[in-house]
């Protein structure tokens, strides 16, 4: 069963403290196995790809295949049934309409000492996508990683996905068709991040690893953040909903188990005024857990990390709710609005009885790639910025130079820097 919570209760501060404080992800031993990964990829490249493929995907790259090509992703998109491929294109379509409107601006000014600046907006070359596939394959995700580069203008799409026992799905390849990736790599966890980050034999390596993942595929991006840039850390997918006693039990239930049911270590949790709509949430839960086919990942979700928290007031909620930064929130109440000008810290905030946070996992527009574990608190989702650097500029004529250069001889002497003091002067001479 999950934790029942109530704000008027003489133990909430401490109980909701331990619900926000309670970590779901990787541990000590994680990151020791995914160190041993990292350098075992960079010492001995495909060999311990090959290695780790097989251990924990459970076949031989070798014989299943390292790479999928182009045709063979094009083949599965024209294969596609017609109304799957018509739901893959609204998604995409709508997606990068979305991202489009991301694409930042150059700036350039002068200013009254005459000295123009600005900033000029590039691409990455070469952007790795990882795209979960151990527990649930995830089409959806290969066009939220791969929409944003294509629109950044990154030269190199290079997607990795694991295939456990070697099985591909082709909705996943046609879904990289669609979206113009460029190579598909069949390996996944730690040492897929680490292929992309160092390169081996086969892989080149890429600038910018991006997408979410279990605890070792996030703890191999943490730790190789740096040889590589990277978008945030996406863990396993968390949802907060708020709901009103007039939503229908079945439609939050629903919500809360679609995020249930993507891992154990998901996190649900409802925030409510009425103590009896709460108890009608929990008997529905229970009963869709009967009928989910996920419903074992789902039920162990809910009942290891599951909440449902009532509150006296709704008002009491978005200070809660900033406290757990939640990856998604979802607004099911009379005035949703007003709550969200209220709310600081979330990844994505859906509004109103209407707005599922699964049609945001699909074909809302903007990304699913959102940062999980109170991270909310000072990372964004995916975007096409996560492709994209900027580069400033400065430029300086004989007056703009004799206009400031004065004081960066002044500070370059009192921080004892005779050269940096020097090449400025010099051009104050001429
Ligand atoms: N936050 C988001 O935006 C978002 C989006 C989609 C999915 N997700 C989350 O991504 C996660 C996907 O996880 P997944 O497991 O299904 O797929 P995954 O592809 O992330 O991980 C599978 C890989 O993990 C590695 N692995 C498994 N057990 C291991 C072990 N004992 N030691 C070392 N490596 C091991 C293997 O290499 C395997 O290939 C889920 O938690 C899901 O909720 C998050
Ligand atoms: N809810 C996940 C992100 O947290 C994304 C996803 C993909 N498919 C279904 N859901
Ligand atoms: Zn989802």
């Amino acid at each position: 069963m999950p934790l029942r919570l109530d704000s008027r209760d003489a133990g909430f501060a401490a109980a909701f403290t331990a619900l926000v404080d309670g970590r779901r992800e990787a541990d000590a031993d994680v990151s020791r196995d995914v160190a041993a990964i990292v350098a075992a990829v960079r010492e001995r490249g495909d060999a311990a790809l090959a290695d780790h493929t097989r251990r924990f995907d459970r076949h031989d790259l070798d014989s299943s295949g390292w790479r999928i090509d182009r045709s063979t992703c094009d083949t599965a998109l024209a294969g596609l049934d017609p109304a799957l491929r018509q739901a893959l294109e609204l998604a995409a379509t709508r997606i990068a309409a979305y991202h489009a409107a991301q694409r930042p601006a150059d700036s350039s000014r002068t200013d009254e000492a005459g000295v123009r600046m600005g900033a000029r907006w590039g691409a990455v070359e070469a952007a790795g996508l990882y795209v979960p596939g151990g527990r649930a394959a995830y089409p959806s995700s290969v066009l939220m990683n791969a929409i944003p580069a294509k629109v950044a203008g990154v030269d190199r799409i290079v997607m990795v996905t694991p295939t456990p026992d070697g099985v591909v799905n082709p909705l996943v390849l046609a879904a990289a068709a669609l979206a113009g990736v460029d190579e598909v790599w069949r390996i996944g966890g730690a040492q897929a991040i680490a292929a992309l980050a160092y390169g081996t034999e086969r892989i080149r390596p890429v600038d910018v690893v991006v997408g979410p993942g279990n605890a070792w595929v996030a703890e191999a991006k943490r730790q190789l953040y740096g040889v590589v840039g990277i978008d945030m850390v996406a863990g396993p997918s968390e949802i907060v909903v708020v709901a009103d006693k007039d939503n229908d039990p079945a439609w939050i239930a629903a919500d809360l188990l679609s995020q249930a049911e993507h891992d154990p270590t998901s996190q649900s949790i409802l925030f409510t005024d009425d103590a009896g709509f709460a108890d009608a949430v929990a008997a529905e839960v229970e009963a869709q857990l009967g009928r989910l086919a996920t419903g074992a990942t789902a039920r162990a979700s809910w009942d290891a990390n599951g909440a449902i928290v009532t509150v006296a007031s709704l008002d009491e909620v978005p200070a809660l709710s900033d406290r757990l930064a939640p990856e998604h929130l979802e607004l099911a109440v009379a005035d949703p609005q007003a709550l969200f000008d209220r709310v600081r810290h979330a990844g994505s905030v859906f509004l109103g009885r209407h707005a599922p946070e699964a049609v945001g996992d699909y074909v809302a527009g903007p990304n699913h790639v959102l940062p999980t574990g109170r991270r909310a608190r000072f990372a964004s989702g995916l975007s096409v910025l996560d492709f994209m650097k900027r580069t400033s500029f400065i430029a300086l004529d004989a007056a703009a130079i004799a206009a400031i250069g004065p004081a960066a001889v002044a500070l370059a002497t009192a921080e004892g820097l005779p050269a940096h003091a020097a090449s400025v002067a010099a051009r104050l001479e001429a």
